[in-house]
């Protein structure tokens, strides 16, 4: 069956620059993409890496549909290459939801994670979140002084109710000393503290290994599973605590859904902070293949200024 293909790319402002140790991210570029059928029917699809987590680049996922022709088929998307893990995601999520005929998983049993802002900001954001019904909040460290952040989190601990949990994501930006503090920090905090999120970077596995080992607070990977080939290899080597895993990025849902039902793992669900296309997409393999019903990393916390109604018609009306 052959699908007429186009793509559109498109550059959202985030509302508020997300700020984490990788650096300050103010512009989301994604690619849409839009498949019709034989029948007319028309699926969307989403592809939004992130480079410095590993994925392809914005620019190598354009290069890639600009070479591909405007008849695609199931062919052309199921052979699409290991390193371009968002166009397989993108193209593979679209083509599904044709081939389902947009039956849908069921999502209403998802919890949500809010995502507060790094810093001090985090005292005055939570509680809005929180009267939004958020039951676990991640924050961000790795990104002030060590000294400044313990503060601000020592505040924010004897503030949050105790039904609620944290995480806290370092983005591998913590040394190994900042680590063990951050972890013994939270030693006797378990009920609070959900998990610390890549707490080293990626070249110090067997560091993060050694420390998931030595503290009860649990250690998540985050960068060191952006791919399925990461995903594997770290599991290779023992990793049994959390996964992080970014539908968005890791690469193709049918590689992931067999991963999943080949290896029982923790993990977590987390948006690549993508738009409503590949949110609803990821939410849906979240649905399918989360089984410890841990929050979903998807909170709607608005990164971008709300789309008009007729916002994706728009991008193919207007060229
Ligand atoms: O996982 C979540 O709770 C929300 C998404 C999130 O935290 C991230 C999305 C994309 C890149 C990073 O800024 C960050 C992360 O490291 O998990
Ligand atoms: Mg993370």
């Amino acid at each position: 069956m052959n699908y007429q293909f186009s793509f559109r790319p498109i550059r959202q402002k985030f509302t508020r620059p997300i700020v984490t140790s990788h650096g300050i991210w103010e512009i989301r570029e994604s690619m849409i993409i839009r498949l019709i059928d034989v029948k007319g029917t028309v699926s969307w699809g989403e592809i939004s890496p992130i480079s410095w987590f590993g994925s392809e680049t914005i620019k190598q996922a354009l290069d890639f549909c600009s070479q591909l022709p405007t008849e695609i088929t199931r062919e052309i998307i199921f052979s699409i290459p290991n390193n371009l893990p968002a166009c397989q995601f993108g193209f593979e999520s679209a083509l599904e939801k044709l081939e389902k005929n947009n039956e849908l998983t069921s999502i209403d049993n998802l919890t949500y994670s809010g995502l507060l802002p790094a810093g001090k900001a985090a005292l005055d954001q939570w509680q809005g979140l929180w009267k939004q019904g958020y039951k676990t909040f991640k924050w961000k460290i790795g990104v002030d002084k060590i000294a400044t952040e313990l503060n601000v989190f020592n505040s924010l601990i004897q503030n949050l109710p105790n039904s609620l949990k944290l995480r806290l994501d370092a983005n591998g930006g913590l040394s190994y000393e900042e680590a063990k503090l951050w972890l013994k920090t939270c030693e006797n905090l378990q009920t609070k503290i959900e998990f610390i999120e890549q707490p080293l970077p990626i070249n110090q596995f067997r560091e993060m290994l050694e420390l998931s080992n030595l503290y009860s607070t649990q250690i998540a990977l985050d960068e060191s599973v952006a791919t399925l080939q990461q995903l594997e290899d770290c599991y290779k080597q023992s990793w049994r605590s959390i996964y992080v895993i970014k539908p968005g990025i890791i690469g193709s849902p049918s590689q992931l859904r067999k991963f999943c039902q080949e290896y029982e793992i923790d993990l977590v669900f987390s948006s690549v902070l993508e738009t409503e296309i590949g949110r609803q997409a990821a939410l849906q393999l979240a649905a399918e293949l989360s089984k410890n019903n841990r929050a979903v990393g998807f909170g709607i916390n608005h990164f971008f200024t709300q789309q008009p109604e007729n916002w994706l018609q728009s991008l193919w009306n207007n060229l």
